[in-house]
């Protein structure tokens, strides 16, 4: 629903180890629906009142059976085809102040101002406030809970931190405008509907007039209700831009699955139609055992001829998904994609020479972009990958890393143990042979260099990417030349 499950910074590409694994039994898997092919009626975008799709959106696999049949009857599309308790489907509810020209007028100074103080009142009370949110959301409109996960801890997180992004970005325009459009397109895999937008408007208004205490009067109301409109008008329309060329979510069949060490699998996946990305960006999966838990993942490597993506993905303690697409996921299984999404991108006709920092599975998005390089022609650039772990039989793309370097001069790519140095074991010592370096990723870049001039990306956890982006900056590489997705704050893609 609006603003109710947005996306988590890209960064995250895995999930945060943060969440409780819920009971065994909710473990059953929830399979998708695998009626016999019919081409797909008109109307198959329940979710999303679109125009028809451009005439070159063509599934990419219309033998498959099973895959795509996104339509009345098939489980998904069943849930999602939310209807009000009069019975008119969601869509139809009114817009209330969707006029497009008083959404589009921008905020007054004053207006912003009180925006901002509302939210800075409910801060402190965020957790109690956002479940009274949801509550009312459930209450009013029992029938859109179907359209969230079962636990609602993650979600009540997000939406406020999305609140607070994008009322941070109210007074610039420009920044304000990109993220609401990435906020509507990612909100059609939700199933989230123009006439949602309303129902959410109440509940939030009605939410923060129970917790913004004494800053919440006529005025504040009015500055919520204008603010509310313009941004629920902009995810509106980029929705319904979006609904032109693409499908609101991809089905995509495993069609590999290898274990490389004990909790990273590297998973190829087969999806139903084109899968439109470029290397360094990143997509949000959803497993048949979690319904509703979307989870970031890096393409692994560029776009492919024959369509296939892979992910690299990492178990992480208590991660539904992860632990899903890492332990129990197998080819055959089928799993949702949002879009493509990301700015981690090159522009490989600009011929920088370029540094990559890859930490653990944030690997994944520099073999990509190193694939991609290879592809368009090194003309010239060096390209040099730091690959960091933790264990040496934790580098586990480090041969398909060499081989790439030994076909391509252009290339080098430099392991950097991190776990006191153990190099021990027979992969440990042929590293060493072969120039392995041991401490925190960011530190062995720093004893390299000069990297003035480079083009930067920084991939891995958190820690790894604040510190090597303090490294290069210190090395004189300049900030606008150093990429990698947002950390810490929501991206609202
Ligand atoms: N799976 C994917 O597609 C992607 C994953 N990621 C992120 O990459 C991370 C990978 O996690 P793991 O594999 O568990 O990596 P990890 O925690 O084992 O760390 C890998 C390396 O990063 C460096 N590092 C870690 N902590 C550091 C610190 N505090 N300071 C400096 N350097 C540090 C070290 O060199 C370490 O060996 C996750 O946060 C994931 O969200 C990012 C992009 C894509």
């Amino acid at each position: 629903m609006p603003l109710a499950p947005p996306d988590l910074p890209p960064l995250v590409a895995a999930e945060a180890p943060t969440e409780v694994l819920p009971p065994v039994a909710l473990l059953e898997p929830v399979r998708p629906p695998q009626p016999p092919f019919v081409p797909a009626p008109a109307h198959v975008h329940v979710h999303a009142p679109a125009p028809a799709p451009a005439a070159d959106f063509r599934p990419l696999f219309a033998d498959a059976p099973g895959l795509n049949r996104v339509g009345p009857g098939d489980r998904w599309s069943d849930a999602w085809g939310v209807r009000t308790p009069a019975g008119q489907p969601a869509a139809a509810l009114p817009a209330a102040g969707q006029d497009p020209a008083t959404a589009r007028r921008p905020l007054t100074v004053r207006e912003v101002g009180l925006v901002r103080a509302g939210l800075a009142a409910v801060e402190p009370v965020a957790d109690r406030a956002t479940a009274h949110f949801f509550a009312l959301l459930f209450l009013r409109h029992p029938e859109l809970r179907s359209s969230f996960p079962a636990a609602m801890d993650v979600h009540r997180e997000r939406l406020f931190r999305t609140l607070l992004a994008v009322v941070r970005e109210l007074d610039r325009p420009a920044a304000l405008r990109a993220t609401l459009a990435g906020l509507g397109r990612s909100h059609r895999r939700y199933g989230a509907l123009a006439g949602h937008y309303a129902v959410v408007e109440e509940c939030l208004v009605g939410t923060l007039a129970r917790y913004a205490g004494d800053r919440w009067d006529a005025e504040a109301e009015s500055a919520w209700r204008r603010a509310y409109r313009m941004i629920s008008s902009a995810m509106i329309e980029a929705a319904e831009e979006d609904a032109r060329t693409s499908p609101a979510w991809w089905q995509g069949e495993i069609v590999r699955h290898e274990r490389r060490t004990r909790d990273v699998a590297v998973v190829t996946v087969r999806p139903d139609q084109a899968y439109p990305f470029r290397a360094g960006q990143y997509t949000a999966l959803e497993t048949p055992w979690w319904p509703r838990v979307w989870r970031h993942y890096s393409f692994a490597g560029a776009p492919r001829p024959d369509g296939l993506l892979t992910f690299h993905v990492k178990a992480v303690q208590a991660g539904w998904v992860s632990n899903a697409l890492v332990h129990r996921a197998a080819p055959g299984d089928v799993l949702r994609l949002g879009p493509a999404a990301g700015a981690m991108t090159v522009d490989h006709a600009a011929g920088r020479d370029l540094l990559c920092l890859g930490g653990g599975t944030g690997i994944a998005p520099v073999r990509a972009l190193v694939e991609e390089a290879a592809e368009h022609g090194a003309s010239g650039r060096r390209v040099e990958v730091f690959y960091g772990a933790r264990r040496a039989e934790e580098l586990y793309a480090l041969d398909g890393l060499r081989e790439l370097a030994a076909r391509h001069p252009w290339l080098t790519v430099r392991p950097v143990l991190s776990g006191g140095g153990h190099a021990g074991g027979p992969l440990g010592g042929e590293l060493l042979a072969g120039g392995l370096m041991t401490g925190e990723l960011p530190d062995a870049v720093g004893r390299f260099g000069p990297w003035t001039g480079r083009e930067a990306v920084l991939s891995g956890p958190p820690a790894m990417v604040r510190r090597g982006v303090g490294v290069l900056l210190r090395a004189g590489v300049p900030a606008e030349l150093i990429r990698h997705d947002p950390v810490g704050d929501p991206a609202a893609v």
